[in-house]
């Protein structure tokens, strides 16, 4: 493991080949601390530890992390015969969901195993040495237990944070809630990936220094000048059979409540990308997104960037948009500190990767855990507005929620 100081001294030696298709990408990985961002079976798994920053808070944490990675990278000896995005050196990151919070990282992963558009490759890392592959084990019997707060006092605290609404306070809050797990085992964060790829396609299947999940929303991917978000926000649950679950996704289409919701989210990041982009385009209705789990109301926002933000600079300018967030933003930041309980660290935070040329995907790590030894810490989230009912934003979050009950549980 090399640590910044030590790797302006020792350059890091990177080597990316192209190697015939691995096909199931998570099942190739050797241990159980792996790094993930898989869709669709595309993107990338790694392993191992050439280089890792812890990321002070506060408020230059991104820029601070893009120096990081700067120095890293451009001492780097860099020998890539793919040239494609995520080829070469990548860091995989996590970033806690308030500026002020410890825990995000960066890491760049020893081996890398990649696939895209018909194209697999390798990037390694200093030496080539071996690393003992150890099989996945479930983790049996998963027994559940309240976060920092009870159901019954997160919908008081939802009760309030409508209030405040009403009162003029603000437009939007999104609240969120955790819950522990205790396993009968170890939990390899392994098994979890698979069980969310498998039942997620659609979803962002990642693993980042012991936050797992599959998120649904992207906040931005960055390919040469273009960028793509996928805006999420407006929830119905999934109906019993084929009928009820259209009637219910019309419904959600119908809602002035969920179209605000959204209409919230959309404009935090519209306002967020302007300055930065040559061209934007933002859809004027919305679509929608059906999970396994949950149905929400989707946008898929593209723009040309102006100048050369790598995808890190997008990523700062954009965090935290109102699905995770609220509007106004620093209001929302601040009914979240209040009335929240828990410090969500990389819970609603950027997690994704970032390569040598500034191109990267980074999703809001939502539907995840925490997970450590043969425990973890789930969290989910509803954005709250005037017309929120408590009981309804609770039944939500547990909605939100079984997707890593499903992953614990297979
Ligand atoms: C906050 C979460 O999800 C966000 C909130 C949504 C909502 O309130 O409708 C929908 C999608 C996400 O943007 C979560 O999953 O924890």
């Amino acid at each position: 493991m090399i640590r910044v100081s030590v790797a302006l001294i020792r350059p890091l030696a990177v080597r990316t080949v192209a190697v015939s298709d691995p096909h199931d990408l998570l099942a190739r990985l050797p241990d159980a601390a792996p790094y993930a961002w898989v869709r669709h079976g595309e993107g990338l798994v790694g392993w191992g530890e050439a280089a890792r920053a812890v990321v002070p808070p506060g408020p230059g944490r991104f820029e601070w992390a893009r120096g990081w990675l700067s120095s890293l990278f451009e001492g780097a000896h860099i020998d890539d015969e793919v040239g494609m995005p995520g080829s070469g050196p990548v860091a995989l990151g996590s970033f806690t969901f308030d500026a002020d919070t410890p825990g995000s990282t960066l890491v760049v992963p020893r081996v890398v195993l990649a696939r895209r558009g018909g194209r697999a490759w390798l990037t390694t890392v200093g030496d080539d040495r071996l690393t003992l592959a150890t099989p996945p084990v479930p983790p049996g019997r998963i027994r559940y237990g309240d976060g920092s707060l009870t159901a019954p006092e997160w919908e008081h605290r939802v009760a309030r944070a409508v209030r405040r609404i009403r009162d003029g306070a603000l437009d939007k809050v999104v609240l969120a809630r955790d819950l522990t797990a205790v396993a009968d085992r170890h939990i390899d964060p392994r098994v979890l990936l698979a069980r969310l790829a498998d039942r997620y396609p659609e979803c962002y299947t990642f693993s980042v220094g012991g936050l797992v999940g599959a998120t649904p929303e992207l906040l931005v991917r960055h390919t040469g000048q273009s960028i793509e978000s996928l805006v999420l926000a407006g929830t119905a649950a999934r109906g019993a059979d084929a009928s009820e679950d259209a009637a219910r996704g019309m419904a959600l289409f119908a809602s002035e409540k969920d179209r605000h919701e959204h209409a919230c989210a959309v404009a935090s990041v519209r306002e967020a990308l302007t300055p930065l982009c040559a061209d934007l385009d933002v859809p004027d209705h919305p679509e929608l997104l059906v999970l396994p789990n949950v149905q929400h109301l989707a946008s898929r926002v593209t723009g040309r960037l102006s100048d050369g933000a790598s995808v890190l600079d997008v990523v700062a300018a954009m965090h935290p948009t109102a699905a995770v967030g609220g509007t106004p933003t620093g209001t929302a930041l601040a009914v979240i500190r209040e009335l929240e309980g828990m410090d969500r660290g990389g819970y609603a935070g950027p997690v994704g990767w970032i390569d040598a040329r500034g191109d990267g995907e980074w999703g809001i790590a939502l539907r995840c855990a925490y997970v450590s030894g043969d425990r973890a810490r789930l969290f989910a989230g509803c954005g709250i507005m005037a017309e929120s009912d408590p009981a309804a934003e609770l039944a939500e979050a547990q909605a939100k929620l079984r997707a890593m009950q499903y992953a614990l549980e297979g």
